[in-house]
Order: C-alpha cells, then structure tokens, then sequence
C-alpha cells in the first residue's frame, strides 16, 4: 500500500516536473516570436513551428498565439485579418493582461481602418481594465499605449491623462518609455496651445532622450521646440530648431518626419520673408506623392506656396494654390472631425456609463437608507410595544401590590393578629350596628363574655408561646360552636366576647355551657405539657330599657365575674338578684 502511493506520489510530481517543462519551453518559444515580431520572415518561420506544438498549449499560450499572429498581419498592413486573430483571442477569455495587450492592437487596428468609433470602445474597456493590473510595468506600458493611440485620434486631453499616469510608474518604465511619455505629454501642450509648459516639456524630453540614448525622439523634441516657436512667431529660432532636428532625422533616414520638416522650414522661410527658401522647401513637399501620410505637410506646403505667389502679384496661381490648400485642408478636416466625433461619442458613451453606476450606486444607497430607516422604525415600534407591556406589567403589579397592602393593613385593622378573631373596636361597633337592628326589630340581642382562669399561671408555668397556643386554640374550639352571624371578638389579653344577634338568654346560656365544655376538653397533651384550660362565662340579655350594648356588656361582665367568684370554670347568666 505504501509502495502504491509512493510510486502515485513520483509519477505525479514527475508527470506535474514534465508538464511544468513543456509549459515553461512553450512560453519560451512565444517569447521568441514576440521578440521576432517585426522581422517578417523570422516570425513566418517560428510560427509554422509552432503550429506543429500547438496542441500541447494552455488556453492562456492559445490565446497569446492568437495576438501574435494578429499583430504580424498588423505589422504587415492586414487589419481585417489581424482583428479577425484578435476576436478568436478574445473569445478565449485570456487573462487580464493578455486582454489588455489584445485590446490595445484592436485599437491599432481601428485607428488604422480609420474606424475610430470602435478604435475609441475598445480603448475606454481597456481602461476600465488597465487599472486593475497587478503588474506594475505593463500597466506604465499600457498608459504609454494608450497615450500613442489616443494621439492619433487628436485626443489631446487623454494623451496628457495616460502620458502622466505613465510618468507616475517612472522607477518600473524602461528609459525608452519614459522617454515616450514626455514626449505624448509634451506633444499635448503644445496641441493643447499651452505654449509655455510646451516648451518646458519639449526641453525636458529633448534632454533626457539625447542623454539616455534615443537620439531620434530627441529630434522629435526639438522639432515640437520649433513648432512653439513658429506659432510664436520666433521664426530665427524656429529655423535653428528645424534644422537640428532635421540634420539627425536625416541620419536616420526617417523619411515622414523629413518631410514634416521641409514643410515647416517653408512655413518659417515665409515668415523670414526669404521667398527662394520657403519655395524651395514647399516645392519639394508639394512633389511627394499624394499619399494619406503626407497630405497634413502637402496642405501646409499650398498655403505657403499660395502666400508666395500673392507676394509675387501671380493672383492667377495663388488663387489655384489655395484652391488646392482648401481641398487639403477639407480632406483633414474632415478627417479631425470624424475623429472628434468619434471622441466625443466615446466620451458621452463613456459618461452615460458612470452617470448610470452613479445612479445605481445612489439607487442602492437609497435603498439601503429606507432599509435602515424601517429597521429603525420596526426597533421603535418594537421598544414603544415593550414599554408598554412592561408599563403595564408595572402597573398591574402595582395595583396588585396595592390590593393586597390595602387587605394586608384593613386585616391588621380590624382582627387580632394572633387568633384572627375581630380585635375588640372592629367586634364592638358590629356587635353595635346589629344590636340597633334587632332592637328596632324587637328581637333579642345576647352577649357572653369569658375570661381564661389562672392564665397567667400558664404563662409563668410552660411560656408565653405556650399561652399563645393556648389563646389560639380556644377561640379555634369557640369558632365551631359560633353560629353564622354571631360575632366573635378578642375583648382584651384573655378575655373574650361573643356577641349574638336575634338570641334569647336560654340560647345564650347553652351556646356558653358548649364553648365552656369545648374549652375544657382541650387536649394539651401534644403540646409537651399536660395542663387543664377553663374559662369563666357571664350572659346577658337586651331588655326593653337598654338604649345601646354597652348596659349588656357591663352586666356579661358582672354575670363573669360571678363565674370567677363561685369557683371558675362555669356560666353565670346575669340577674338582677346577683347585683
Ligand atoms: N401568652 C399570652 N399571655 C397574655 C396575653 N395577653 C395577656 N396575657 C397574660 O394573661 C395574664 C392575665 O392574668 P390575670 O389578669 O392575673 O388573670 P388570670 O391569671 O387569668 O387569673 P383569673 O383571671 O383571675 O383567673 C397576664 O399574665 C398576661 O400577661 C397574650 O396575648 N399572650
């Protein structure tokens, strides 16, 4: 088992070893073709044998073949077909990097098919991508590319943009590419008519192209150098500036320039008033074939020819002369406009796209406030419900709390805390009220008294809990012979009353000889002590002279005292013969 996975384990990392090679050999062999792009017949050779590997190439190497194909038919003049190899690279959905490399010969192409509406697309999506490249030197590259492409389409306002965000990745820029992007900078003030920074930005690219070895470019500089002073009028300077840049285009054989050259020297020989010079010089432009490359030169070459005839009074051939300028100069015009258009389309397409992220992201910042907005609400209303339950728990506890406060104290009011029975005022003024009802009914009203004999000795004897109990649990044996209606009242320490509506003095007297009986028979055993409870009793009867219950009381009172005296523990009704 173990040999099994060791041997999966080899053959993995020699198989992975193996494909890594081919991989890296086959970028290898890309690297070659896009170092031998512009030698044709190098390129034509390297990618026929390509061809033959072609199967063993990644999407990413499938699509970066593409692109290569399709800038050597760029090279070679073959737009359509290079953007047909662009498209098919695209449809790979290669890396951003390659997508902005494929976007950036698109662009080429277009500018060249004069198709400066796509040419303007393509270059405003490689923008969007552009900045999110992680490598650092391809996007100064792509700025520079970008600068150049916008440079043809007279874009002067994005050739500064791309050439200082360019300048921003100087230390990752080859001097090459730095010295390209003061050049697009510098192009664009002058075309910009910013005059003065044109100047500094010419001198500064002029300096640190001579130095850093590309002389041509310097040649360009000091050219852009001439054309300030040309529009300034300067036109000795401008002549020595022409003529420098001049002596090294011709070192370099670089043909276009030479003859942009010729036809600024004529411009600025008119305005030296050195006729045989500037005609000289438009001459030889006006002799170039009528080629789209040279018709901006040929243009500025009729002009001046048209000025120096009208000089010499030949009003016939100045007239045919500046004909002939119109005719250029419409041709070009229409060609800046197209482009113009093109931009400003580009441009608008271009706004419209950010007004509607701008819309989208207030759309959704909107969203997100109403969001939070009925959140906040829903909390609110959520707390207001809360607060309410809560304040209404509050207060029904409160009432409650007062409810039972309020039983809690009318208890405490009106019965005895240790036997529960009325306390005596509570026990009297009802034992009153009732006696004013039946007095007017006519009905007898009966009160027994009862007083605990030798109670105290139970105190001092078992305890003042011992007497409590016993306190308790006579009037617990009282209650069950009291008759509903009957009141029953604790009158003072030991004492007793038992007030008894609608009641003859017979009834009284049985209803006292079962609660004396009731007493006696208490058990006390289980209390821990064995001891004998007796209570004395005295009745008494309402008679037709009594005028409120006090009178009866006073005699249950003498009645019990009668009970005390003749031995306890008996009932004693009251007569008048006892007093
Ligand atoms: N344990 C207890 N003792 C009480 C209470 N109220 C009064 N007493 C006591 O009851 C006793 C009453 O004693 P006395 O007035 O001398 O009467 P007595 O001992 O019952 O004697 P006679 O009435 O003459 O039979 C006192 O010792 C009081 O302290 C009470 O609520 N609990």
């Amino acid at each position: 088992m173990a040999f099994k996975i060791l041997l999966v384990s080899v053959l993995t990392y020699f198989v992975g070893t193996v494909e890594a090679y081919d991989s890296e050999k086959l970028d290898g062999i890309l690297d070659n073709l896009e170092e031998a792009i512009i030698d044709s017949d190098r390129a034509s050779l390297l990618i026929s044998d390509i061809d033959n590997s072609k199967s063993k190439f990644s999407v990413e190497q499938k699509a970066r073949f593409l692109l290569l194909q399709g800038t050597r038919e760029l090279i070679n003049g073959n737009y359509k077909k290079s953007l047909i190899y662009f498209e098919n690279a695209e449809s790979l959905h290669p890396s951003n990097s390659l997508q902005v490399s494929i976007f950036l010969q698109q662009a080429t192409a277009y500018v060249s098919l004069l198709e400066y509406q796509k040419a303007l697309d393509v270059m405003s999506l490689n923008s969007l991508l552009v900045d999110n490249l992680k490598n650092m030197e391809q996007k100064g590259k792509v700025y520079i590319r970008l600068a150049g492409l916008y440079l043809s389409l007279q874009a002067y306002e994005e050739v500064k943009k791309y050439s200082l965000k360019a300048s921003r990745f100087k230390e990752k820029l080859s001097l090459k590419n730095q010295c390209h992007s003061k050049l697009y900078f510098a192009v664009s003030k002058l075309k910009l008519n910013k005059l003065d920074g044109a100047t500094s930005a010419f001198k500064d690219s002029s300096e640190f192209c001579k130095v850093n070895g590309f002389p041509l470019v310097g040649a360009m500089s000091m050219k852009g150098l001439g054309m300030v002073e040309l529009e300034r009028g300067n036109y000795l300077k401008a002549l020595e500036l022409f003529v420098g840049s001049l002596n090294n285009y011709q070192i370099f054989q670089y043909q276009l320039e030479i003859n942009h050259i010729h036809a600024l020297l004529a411009e600025t020989y008119l305005g030296l008033k050195q006729p045989l010079k500037a005609k000289e010089y438009a001459s030889f432009v006006i002799s170039l074939p009528n080629e789209t490359k040279n018709l901006e030169f040929k243009e500025i070459a009729m002009k001046v020819m048209s000025e120096l005839s009208y000089q010499a009074g030949d009003y016939k051939q100045a007239y045919d002369y500046f004909v002939l300028h119109q005719d250029l100069s419409n041709t070009l015009l229409d060609d800046t406009k197209a482009k113009a258009n093109a931009y400003q389309m580009a441009k608008f397409e271009n706004g419209e796209k950010t007004r509607e992220i701008h819309l989208l992201n207030k759309d959704r910042e909107l969203y997100t406030a109403k969001a939070e907005l009925t959140e906040l609400q829903r909390n609110n209303e959520r707390m207001m419900f809360l607060l309410i339950c809560g304040s209404f728990i509050v207060l029904t506890l409160f009432a409650i709390n007062m409810t039972l406060q309020k039983r809690k104290y009318k208890n405490l009011a009106q019965f005895d805390v240790l036997t529960g029975i009325y306390n005596r005022g509570t026990g009297q003024d009802k034992a009153e009220n009732r006696y004013v009802k039946d007095s007017i009914s006519g009905v007898n009203f009966s009160v027994i008294l009862f007083d605990l004999d030798h109670f105290k000795n139970i105190n001092d004897s078992y305890g003042h809990a011992m007497g409590d109990w016993v306190l308790k649990k006579v009037c617990e044996v009282v209650s069950i012979e009291c008759r509903s209606g009957d009141i029953f009242t604790r009158f003072g320490g030991e004492e007793f009353a038992l007030f008894m509506s609608n009641t003859d003095n017979d009834t009284a007297k049985k209803v006292a000889e079962k609660c004396r009986a009731q007493i006696l028979a208490i058990e006390t055993r289980y209390s821990g002590h064995e001891f004998t409870i007796s209570a004395s009793f005295g009745v008494a009867t309402s008679t037709v002279k009594d005028l409120s219950l006090d009178p009866i009381i006073q005699r249950a009172d003498v009645a019990m005292y009668q009970s005390k005296e003749h031995g306890r523990d008996r009932v004693s009704v009251y007569s008048s013969e006892v007093t």
